[in-house]
């Protein structure tokens, strides 16, 4: 996919960001009765971008009993430690109308037993389960309707980090993290072919310190070794959400 094909837009502030993408998710509610499958990141997509989906579905007066929450990365410590993701997440939607904890498809912690490998294993496992895949056929890729990315300064999306060798020919769709930059060390994260197999991928950056990553994944032609972000892109759809701090590097 080149460039071109991802479409930017700028908002003023983090807040107006939040609200485009609440809105963007309503249109994508309303445009279909089927199921709908979602991944979402931690950090600030779950504490600022989340709670604005719930707030203008419920002015939509639509409810979330059709919406699947999938991770797009976990980290791997205890259930409820504030590391984990799904600890906002399920902050985040405890206010949305008609979502079923079923839905809530978490990670395993690193109480539950299993090692981290396990964990990673069983995360594809649920999802090979239960999201179809594009075409239809039996056993194909699963397919998320929509992967919500953030990053970070260093152009991290979900857990896959620059520097990585071989992001773009991963086998597996989930894999275990050891060393993660980012603390904590032990995560889960989609991979990058799991990632662009999905149908949309929305990456929300806001913040001037993360103006140089955006700048380096909208450049023409950059590997997904250098930016993981940039080359996280999807089937129908890739958008690029910014606040104006986030944007300020861009020409
Ligand atoms: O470690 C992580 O960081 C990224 C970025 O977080 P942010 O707070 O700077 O937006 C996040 O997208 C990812 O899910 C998380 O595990």
């Amino acid at each position: 996919m080149t460039q071109a094909s991802r479409v930017r837009h700028v908002e003023p502030s983090v807040a107006a960001v939040a609200d485009d993408a609440a809105r963007r998710f309503v249109e994508l509610v309303a445009s279909t009765t089927a199921e709908l499958h979602v991944a979402v990141s931690g950090g600030s997509v779950a504490t600022k971008v989340l709670p604005a989906f719930v707030v203008e579905m419920a002015r939509a007066g639509l409810d979330w009993t059709r919406v699947h929450v999938w991770f797009a990365d976990e980290r791997f410590v205890p259930t409820g430690h504030d590391d984990r993701n799904v600890v906002a997440v399920a902050d985040a939607l405890k206010g949305a109308a008609g979502f079923e904890q079923a839905r809530l498809h978490a990670t395993l912690a690193s109480d539950s037993g299993e090692t981290l490998d396990d964990a990673a294993v069983a995360y594809e496992a649920e999802l090979r389960a239960l999201v179809p895949p594009a075409d239809g056929v039996p056993g194909g890729i699963p397919s998320l309707d929509l992967v919500l990315l953030g990053a970070g300064g260093d152009g991290h999306t979900a857990s896959l980090f620059p520097g990585t060798p071989g992001l773009e020919t991963a086998a597996a769709l989930v894999e275990s993290i050891r060393d993660s930059p980012k603390p904590p060390p032990e995560r889960v994260t989609l991979t990058l072919p799991a990632i662009r197999e999905a149908a949309r991928v929305w990456a929300v950056v806001t913040g001037a310190e993360k103006a140089a990553a955006v700048r380096l994944a909208s450049t023409e032609g950059v590997t997904a070794e250098e930016s993981p972000l940039g080359a996280a892109t999807g089937r129908l759809e890739t958008l690029l959400l910014l606040d104006a701090g986030a944007a300020e590097a861009l020409g």
